[in-house]
Order: C-alpha cells, then structure tokens, then sequence
C-alpha cells in the first residue's frame, strides 16, 4: 500500500518536466590527446573538426588542425608541449584561427597570434581577422607604378622596389639581409608608408637589436613588430607569416601602403618541414613536404597593388632567404625566386672587401620595380650597371698585372669610384636628391682617383650642401619628373663646390693639384 501512494503518478511526472526551465541543448565536442610531443598533438574523438580549426586543450593552451584523419587529427600547438599531457580533454571552438586587426597594433611589438610581447597591455582591435585569406583575384590589381624608397643608394639606383611589388632579399649569412629590410623600414620615416617587420625563427637578440634600432629612430611608432623566436613552438612560426600579412591587409583595404618583411623564411620552411615530419607527411625534396611550394607562394601572392575597388592600398612584400655557400638553386631560394618579381642577392665576396651593402648587381634584378623607379634616377643610374659589370670584369683582369692602356686604366679608376660612392654605414638611409647628387657626381668623374677615405668625406659634404639650391630639383624628383639640363648643371656645381670643401681645396682640388 505503502509503495503504491508514493509512486509518482505519470500526469504528475509530465508536470515536473513541463514546469522546469526549458532545457538548452549546449554541443560541446570534446576529444582526446592521443599523444603530444614536439609542437604536435594527435588528438581522437573529434570526427567533424574542420581543417584550420582552433582548437583548445584543457591545460589551456590552443593547437590548429592540420591534419585530417577519418580517425585522428594531426594538431600543431601554439603553446608549450611540455604543458598538454596525453588523454587530456580537447574542444572544438568553430573557428578558424585568426588575428586581432586595427590600428591598436601599431607601434606594438606581439606575438604570432596578436598578443602583446612588450608590456604595454591589451592590444586594442578593431575585429579578428582569419590568418588565411585568399589572395586578391586579376581584376583587383593594378600596375606597380610607384616608387617604395630604400633609402639604399644600390638599390634605388640599380634594383628599384615599387609599392606593390614582391622582392627576394638573399643571401649568405651575415651578408647584412636584415639590414637592408630595417633600412628601408626606418626610410618609411620619409613617407606615409605603414610597416610590418615579421621575425621568423630568429635569436632573440637579433630581434631585440631590430627593436631597438626601430625604438631608437622613432620609427617603432609606425611599425607592428611580429614575433615568433626560435625558442617558441614551430606552430607559431609557420603562422606568423599569414598572422603578419593579415594585419597588412587590414590597412591595404584602408587604402594605406604596407610594407612587410618576412625575416626569414627559410625559417619558415625549416618549421613548416619540422611540423610535417612530425605529423608524418611524405617527405619530398631535402626532406620538405610536397606543398611547401604552395606555402610561400600562397602568403606572396597576397602582397600587391590593388585597384581603387579592391580598397585601393597596396602590400609591399620583403621576403628575406639564407642561401649557403652561394647556392641560389637550392630548393627554397628557387622557389621563392620563382614566386617573386625579382631578387636582391648579398654577395659574401662583397662583404670580404667591406662593400656594404653587399648587393652584388650582377645577379641582382628587380623585374617591376623599373616602371616604378623615379624618371630622376632613370637618367642618372641608366648606365651604373653597364659601368660596374665592366669595371669587374677589369678588376680581375687587371690583377694579373698585365699593363693597360689609358682608357682602360681611366675605366677602373671611374668603376672604383662608383663603387665606392655605393657604400653605405648601416641605420643611415639617405634621402632621393642626396643620393642623386651623389651618384650624379661620381658618374661624372668627380671622385675619379680618390681615395675610400676622401670619398666618404667628400659623400658627406654633398649629402650636407643640399640646400634652397636644389629645392627646385628637389620638388621636380617629388613629382616624379625627368631632370632638365639645368637641373643637372645645378646639381654638379653644387657637388663640386661640396667637393671642393671636403678636400680642403676650393672649387675641384684635384684640378689646383696637378
Ligand atoms: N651597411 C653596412 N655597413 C657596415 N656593416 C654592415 C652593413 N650592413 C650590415 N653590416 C654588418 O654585417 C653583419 C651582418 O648583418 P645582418 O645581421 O644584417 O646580416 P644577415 O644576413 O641578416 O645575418 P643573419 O645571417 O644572421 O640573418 C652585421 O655585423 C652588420 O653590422
């Protein structure tokens, strides 16, 4: 009797149930690591995962689905493996992984996935952004047409960059490849272009010594530094670069110019290959994995000018290579010089007779960047390569100690002085008309004969007579115009006064001399 007064009667039952709060269905997916090691989790029991997906672990830390398996995903970390332990709990989050964006992000320095490395708090954003996109189709680009000033005398001369364009910078090491992208970086300080500085894999005090140098000139203000150091998981390296190129995207839609400098990516490729051996993916040449191809020319093909319809901006892309022993046709390098509109090469044998910046022009091309050079320095710079090429040639020829004639002698003479009006120190990016006056007077003669010593001095002199003399000049190379003969006349009588002071003699000293 007693069970049967207090069984619950089934009207009674329906009641409960309709009277509770309505129940939320909540999915929550969660999978299991299987193992974890190496900056690689394979993780079980997440059969709808998407490709690309982020995902997080219950130790905190986050990991990116590369691999898809009916049985298993292949997840690169984005943390320390050290922390995620094998059968430990694994959620889906439904998105892919992205990036915070805006302008919160310059002036800061963060790590591949937008956190703040500098102790400066939050980084403000103004959306999250994927750090993979699509590359802008045909229709959205247009012409590389202007100019990107190095600030680089070789390079602005001999191997222009334009806006938009896409230009290797390789070489051995040590040969000063980063130096040449922080240059044209602190240049950017004379312009309304917007910089990335991407740091792939690197030591820590080589970064730190970029930082500084960005902090010192002030142009840190106009920079977002990204980070992904040698210490850190592979992950956030082989993101980095996409992370970096999605923030140049945001402000290329905004119609600004964005420069970005991968540095390097051969680093990226060594992360890329590490990640593949470990999720076991057939290795192909010097053990790469068979997409590697796609990997950079899928981050490049990003960079560009873009029509007024496509927002008008423009993504300049600096990727730097290693190359060793001056093997510029091993796989990577070969790659990227396939991908991109031309190469900056460092050349070692350079750097052995302290001809920095080492850009060797025989092998150097920029296959764009000649529409976009200045008209100024069409005409001053048109016959610089011809002249060093032959000077090289002389210069070996002439080591033999074989007796020359004048013109041959008079052809190394004007060769070394053109070489050495080349040179330049480091963090010492020299403006248009002073690099005109410049390679103007050493074209003409002026240095003939000198020695390094009095170049550099007389270098100097021209760089500080740039006065109200040459403003009219100056204007006309602002607004892209060719030099007139007057132009030209002004320019070298400035120079020869310039020179004539630098020697301790008036006007040409070399002249009262002989
Ligand atoms: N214009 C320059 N004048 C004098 N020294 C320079 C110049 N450019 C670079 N160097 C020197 O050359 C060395 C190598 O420079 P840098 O670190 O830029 O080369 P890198 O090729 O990027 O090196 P790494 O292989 O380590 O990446 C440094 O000691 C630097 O001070």
């Amino acid at each position: 009797m007693a069970d049967e007064t207090h069984r619950p009667d089934v009207q009674d039952f329906i009641d409960l149930l309709l009277d509770s709060p309505a129940p939320s269905p909540a999915l929550a997916e969660v999978g299991t690591v299987a193992t974890v090691g190496d900056g690689i989790a394979v993780v079980s029991g997440l059969g709808r995962a998407l490709s690309d997906e982020l995902l997080v672990f219950a130790s905190g830390v986050r990991g990116v689905v590369l691999d898809l398996e009916p049985d298993r995903l292949g997840v690169v970390l984005l943390g320390p493996s050290e922390r995620v332990r094998a059968g430990e709990d694994v959620w889906r989050t439904h998105k892919v992984i992205s990036v915070p964006v805006g302008p919160g992000l310059v002036g800061r320095v963060v790590d591949a996935t937008g956190q703040p490395l500098d102790g400066k708090g939050r980084v403000t954003a103004v959306a999250e952004r994927p750090v993979e996109a699509r590359a802008p189709d045909i229709l959205s680009r247009g012409a590389v047409k202007r100019p990107l000033a190095t600030g680089l005398k070789a390079i602005d001369a001999a191997v222009p960059v334009g806006l938009g364009q896409r230009e290797l910078i390789i070489g051995d090491r040590q040969t000063g490849k980063t130096s040449i992208a922080l240059d044209t970086i602190l240049n950017q300080a004379r312009s309304e272009v917007l910089s990335i500085y991407c740091a792939i894999g690197q030591r820590g005090d080589a970064v730190a010594r970029v930082i500084e140098a960005l902090r010192e000139s002030g142009q840190l203000a106009n920079t977002i530094v990204v980070v992904a150091g040698d210490e850190e998981a592979p992950g956030l390296a082989y993101i980095a670069p996409y992370a970096a190129m999605t923030m140049a995207e945001y402000f290329a839609d905004q119609a600004r110019d964005v420069l970005v400098v991968f540095d390097d990516l051969t680093h990226h490729a060594r992360s890329y290959r590490e990640l593949s051996l470990l999720l076991r993916r057939p290795p192909g040449r010097e053990a790469f994995p068979g997409d590697i191809f796609y990997v950079h020319a899928r981050l490049l093909e990003r960079a560009g000018q873009f029509t007024e319809d496509a927002g008008g901006g423009s993504i300049t892309a600096l990727p730097v290579v290693e190359t060793q022993a001056e093997n510029l046709s091993a796989y990577i390098p070969t790659n990227l010089i396939s991908i991109t509109d031309g190469q900056i090469y460092l050349s070692p044998r350079l750097v052995r007779k302290n001809q920095f910046p080492a850009v060797d022009l025989g092998v150097s091309v920029s296959r764009v960047g000649g529409k976009a050079q200045h008209r100024a320095f069409r005409d001053v710079a048109g016959n610089l390569r011809v002249t060093l090429s032959q000077f090289e040639e002389l210069e070996d020829f002439a080591r033999f100690g074989t007796r020359l004639d004048d013109a041959t002698r008079a052809r190394l003479s004007r060769g070394a002085a053109v070489r050495a009006a080349l040179r330049q120190p480091e963090r010492d990016p020299v403006p248009a008309v002073e690099q005109l006056l410049v390679l103007l007077a050493a074209m003409e003669g002026m240095f003939d004969g000198l020695s390094e010593t009095e170049v550099v001095a007389a270098m100097d002199s021209i760089r500080a007579s740039v006065g109200d003399a040459l403003t009219g000049v100056a204007t006309r190379i602002a607004r892209n115009e060719p030099l007139a003969d007057e132009d030209r006349a002004a320019i070298l009588s400035v120079a020869r006064i310039a020179l004539g002071n630098a020697l301790g003699k008036p006007e040409d000293g070399r002249d009262a001399d002989a």
